[in-house]
């Protein structure tokens, strides 16, 4: 064993160097390929992808000859610890990597087609008939289509693909999620029965039993994991209906580039880095109209080479789209802050981490203040039926995302580690989703769903294999961020808008530049002073709207709890 310092910080120096060319070649090819998807970019993506696979365990290997216990400078050690540790991310086999691409193209290229007349993709057409249409039938059509679109062709691949992952399912790290999601479960609870009788006074109950399940097609998302786009249905106050701020936006003839600028300008209001020139000239904000296939879900690219940062996304002018810009600003914004450090510390302090950034400004960038000084709302205040209004519009985003988030990684868990055999990957991830023991979020399938399809892998993650518990524990961080930035801030925590505060700026700068170099819990208690992730603040942001949602079940008559499982899995037929 080697334990000279000299020694390991020649080691690192050779490796840094390599992996630097390494990564940035594996990123500028799969940027190619993601971008315009054909045979000749996916073998150059492929080829550039096991040089990756091989460079790291040779380095993980080397890394491991050196006893670093002996060591004394902490950066140092910490950076051969991860090293050491480097090989188990990636699995070298060639195929498993053609099978990952092959998944993910799959469910980029996927369309649904009209009996006569065009095929429409995923983004925009079909998210925009989810989010849009109130005809029944049409939803249900678009909804079955991209299911059986994606499902039926990843069914076998998918089976082949956890045969070769040699992941070890990360069970241990989930007793503490389960804690999180206990904590939760009121606020869940309250919405989803307040959720159900409003819903079942809008579409009867032959389609809403009034005590269990929403059927995963009305809710207006092609996953059930956003319930924004229903709030018309729920809003507890109808007659003081929320503007319209897509509808704005669209008046005011919006387009993608204003919508980065407008970012970025939130970025650089709290003293943070702006964007290099390059950035507006490399990124693809819309979908390319040359006729390349291009895959659509938004992703944010660090190509290790200190300036070449960029954003794939393909825009539309709505508000969603707007804070979803906000939220790959924020991976771009942590790639900025720490691009002087150490390839190896070149990332968040933990996922979450980069998850929460984008999404903790998208809290203020939602508040009513904020989009009322830039011009996206006309009414001056808000009295507290339009705030119940405002909380649960959030809430619809925010909270209904619980459930969801949660089984991404229990589904993908179970089936790592055998719980979830392979012939019934279809039916256990529907009972996790709305039967079962936990109480999930209820969202049945509309129609009976057979081992023919694999309805998971119509989720990009499940097919471009994304961990999502990282979501999970953002959702509670980002409004843990959100408090603590507000900590100068006078009144509730929702009415909270960071736009130009410079405490936000010491509390983030220091922080994001200091990436995975020091232990997550440190970079927490940095920011907000704790070292636990806690629902403390979520919990406060949503006061309000929990104590109506409570005041208004029971006045209901609500009897909160479970709803009876009346409706049992459809066997295969
Ligand atoms: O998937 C995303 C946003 C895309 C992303 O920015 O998280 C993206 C996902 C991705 C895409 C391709 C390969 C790997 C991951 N992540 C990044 O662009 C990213 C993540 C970490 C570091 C650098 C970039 N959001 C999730 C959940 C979510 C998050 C926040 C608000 C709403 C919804 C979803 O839509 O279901
Ligand atoms: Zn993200």
């Amino acid at each position: 064993k080697f334990y000279n310092e000299t020694m390991a910080k020649m080691f690192l120096q050779f490796y840094e160097h390599t992996a630097q060319v390494v990564w940035n070649q594996f990123m500028e090819a799969t940027w190619n390929y993601v971008t315009n998807i054909t045979k000749k970019n996916r073998e150059e993506m492929l080829h550039k992808d096991s040089e990756r696979s091989q460079h790291m365990p040779y380095f993980g290997t080397w890394a491991r000859l050196f006893k670093i216990s002996r060591f004394q400078d902490p950066d140092m050690k910490r950076m051969l610890s991860k090293l050491q540790n480097i090989d188990k991310a990636v699995t070298p086999a060639a195929q498993y990597n053609m099978l990952l691409a092959y998944m993910e193209t799959t469910y980029s290229m996927a369309q649904v087609c009209l009996n006569e007349g065009p095929c429409l993709p995923l983004e925009p057409d079909l998210e925009e008939v989810m989010a849009t249409s109130r005809d029944e039938k049409e939803l249900l059509w678009a909804w079955q289509g991209w299911q059986d679109a994606v499902g039926h062709q990843l069914c076998i691949t998918f089976k082949c693909y956890v045969q070769l992952s040699n992941r070890t399912a990360k069970l241990n790290g989930y007793k503490d999620m389960g804690q999180l999601y206990q904590e939760l479960q009121p606020l869940y609870l309250n919405l989803h029965t307040y959720m159900c009788r409003a819903l079942h006074r809008h579409y009867g109950s032959e389609l809403i039993n009034l005590r269990g399940s929403i059927p995963a097609h009305l809710l207006r998302n092609m996953w059930a994991q956003f319930w924004v786009n229903i709030l018309d249905l729920v809003l507890p106050f109808p007659k003081k209906p929320l503007e319209d701020i897509t509808k704005i936006m669209k008046s005011q003839h919006w387009k993608p580039s204003k919508m980065f600028e407008r970012a970025e300008k939130f970025f650089t209001s709290l003293g943070l880095l702006s964007t290099p020139p390059n950035f507006w000239k490399t990124s693809m904000m819309e979908k390319p109209t040359d006729g390349r296939e291009v895959e659509c879900h938004a992703s944010a690219w660090d190509f290790y080479d200190g300036k070449d940062v960029r954003v794939k996304k393909c825009t539309e002018v709505t508000i969603e789209d707007l804070l979803s810009i906000f939220h790959q600003m924020g991976h771009i914004q942590y790639f900025l802050q720490y691009k002087n450090l150490s390839v190896i510390f070149c990332a968040g302090a933990n996922p979450a981490f980069e998850e929460a950034v984008g999404s903790m400004v998208t809290l203020s960038a939602s508040s009513h203040k904020y989009l009322l000084n830039r011009g996206l709302l006309s009414h001056q205040h808000q009295d507290s039926e339009e705030e119940v209004n405002f909380l649960m519009g959030i809430a619809l985003e925010k909270i209904a995302f619980i459930p969801f988030a949660y089984l991404m990684d229990l589904f993908r868990w179970k089936v790592f580690d055998g719980t979830i055999q392979k012939d019934v990957y279809n039916q256990e991830w529907w009972n996790l989703r709305w039967g079962g023991q936990l109480p999930l979020s209820w969202c049945p399938p509309p129609v009976p769903r057979t081992e023919d399809y694999f309805d998971p892998g119509a989720k990009f993650h499940i097919s471009a294999s994304v961990p999502y518990i990282r979501y999970f524990i953002s959702l509670v961080l980002q409004f843990q961020f959100h408090d603590a930035l507000a900590s100068g801030h006078v009144g509730p925590l929702h009415r909270c808008d960071s736009y130009n505060s410079k405490i936000a700026e010491k509390l983030l700068e220091d922080v994001l530049k200091l990436g995975s170099s020091k232990p997550w819990p440190e970079v927490l208690q940095k920011i907000t002073g704790q070292t636990k992730v806690s629902a403390k603040a979520l919990m406060t942001y949503f006061k309000p709207l929990l104590d109506w949602l409570v005041t208004e079940n029971v006045r209901q008559g609500e009897i909160l709890g479970w709803p009876d499982f009346s409706c049992t899995f459809e066997e295969k037929d």
